[in-house]
């Protein structure tokens, strides 16, 4: 009987690398996982030390450690690389200079070793690098996936369960769009609750919670990785099973619908770069861009969150540019 055997990659086995691996054997969803690192000798130690665990999860996932260009054989790879020892203060931008440095060293040794599945990137500022994988991979665009406000939307389906009370986040529909960074937004006007559209429920529930301050739980939710960061250094076991719940939905064809950065080619009326939009998610990547129809305030919250974004993108691929004459 012949199996398809399920190969995934991870670039990058820092924090987040290592939360991803963890969930991926945990779960069961790769028969080869293959870790690669700049420290290569850390990448050989992290694959021997998930060896020693095998034996006692419910997968026979074979865990080893390749240079790069080794990943071009693997469906999907997750993308959780950043500069050594960086450490920001105050925004995800702070990582740029160091993230496209990497993305413009490593995709191409990719591409020359014939890589042809699916990137899941959640390295900072996602929506940026999300961009320049695609560009610098010449792969299609649903190939190239950013984990944008997956995270973010996570997030803030969690803080209006706390605040509604008593209602699980998974039957909570909610979106949090835009930059994986401070300008995402909630978009209010497509938040359900057990399909009941939100300023039904608030307006039959007021009793119970009164009128909920829709820009605190906002802000919660967008700030709410700098709480953790600012206690414990960095973010890794919400990201590390958001890359592997991507990679899962991949190999088995979910087509479950899930916020993540998707290159624009005319929707929402923007292109040239990658932003947070729901998408359906399956064993082609990007199956389908959902076009959310946004009010006015939270149109112009995405132009807002989109042009930044641009702007970035124009920037860095401007400064990788080679210099005319050479
Ligand atoms: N999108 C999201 O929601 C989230 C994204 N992140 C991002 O994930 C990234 C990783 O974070 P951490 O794991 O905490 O960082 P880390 O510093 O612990 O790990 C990064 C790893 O990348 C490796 N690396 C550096 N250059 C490389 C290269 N050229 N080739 C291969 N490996 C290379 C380093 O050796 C290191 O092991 C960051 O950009 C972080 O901001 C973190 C949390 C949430
Ligand atoms: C670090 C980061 O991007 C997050 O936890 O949202």
């Amino acid at each position: 009987m012949s199996k398809t055997i399920r190969k995934v990659g991870i670039v990058g086995i820092g924090n987040v690398g290592k939360a991803a691996a963890s969930a991926i054997v945990h779960e069961n969803i790769a028969d080869e996982l293959y870790l690669s690192d700049i420290d290569s000798e850390r990448a050989l130690g992290e694959a021997w030390d998930f060896a020693d665990s095998i034996e006692l999860t419910p997968s026979r996932t074979r865990v080893s450690a390749v240079p790069v260009e080794e990943l071009a054989a693997c469906d999907v790879i997750l993308v959780s690389v950043t500069e050594r020892k960086k450490v920001i203060s105050s925004s995800r931008l702070e990582l740029l200079k160091g993230s496209a440095a990497i993305a413009y060293d490593i995709v191409p040794k990719l591409k020359k070793a014939g890589f042809q599945g699916i990137y899941v990137i959640a390295t900072n500022p996602c929506d940026i690098i999300t961009y320049l994988f695609y560009k610098l991979s010449g792969l299609p665009r649903k190939q190239v996936i950013g984990t944008g406000t997956a995270l973010d939307s996570m997030r803030l389906r969690r803080q209006i369960s706390e605040v509604i009370g008593s209602i699980d986040p998974r039957s909570i529909s909610a979106y949090m769009i835009g930059e994986h960074g401070d300008s995402q937004f909630a978009a209010w006007s497509h938040v359900t609750v057990g399909g009941k559209p939100f300023d039904e429920y608030e307006a039959e529930n007021a009793d119970r919670f009164g009128t909920i301050d829709r820009d605190n739980v906002e802000e919660a939710a967008r700030h709410f990785g700098w709480e953790i960061h600012k206690r414990k250094g960095n973010t890794q076991f919400g990201i590390g099973n958001q890359l592997a719940f991507f990679a899962k939905s991949i190999l088995n064809d979910a087509r479950v619908i899930t916020a993540a950065s998707a290159v624009q080619e005319g929707e929402y009326g923007r292109d040239g770069l990658s932003i947070g939009v729901p998408i359906v998610l399956g064993r082609n990547g990007i199956e389908e861009i959902i076009h959310l129809n946004l009010n006015e305030k939270e149109q112009k919250s995405f132009n807002a969150s989109a042009d930044l974004i641009k702007k970035y993108i124009d920037q860095t691929l401007a400064e990788h540019e080679e210099p005319a004459g050479r």
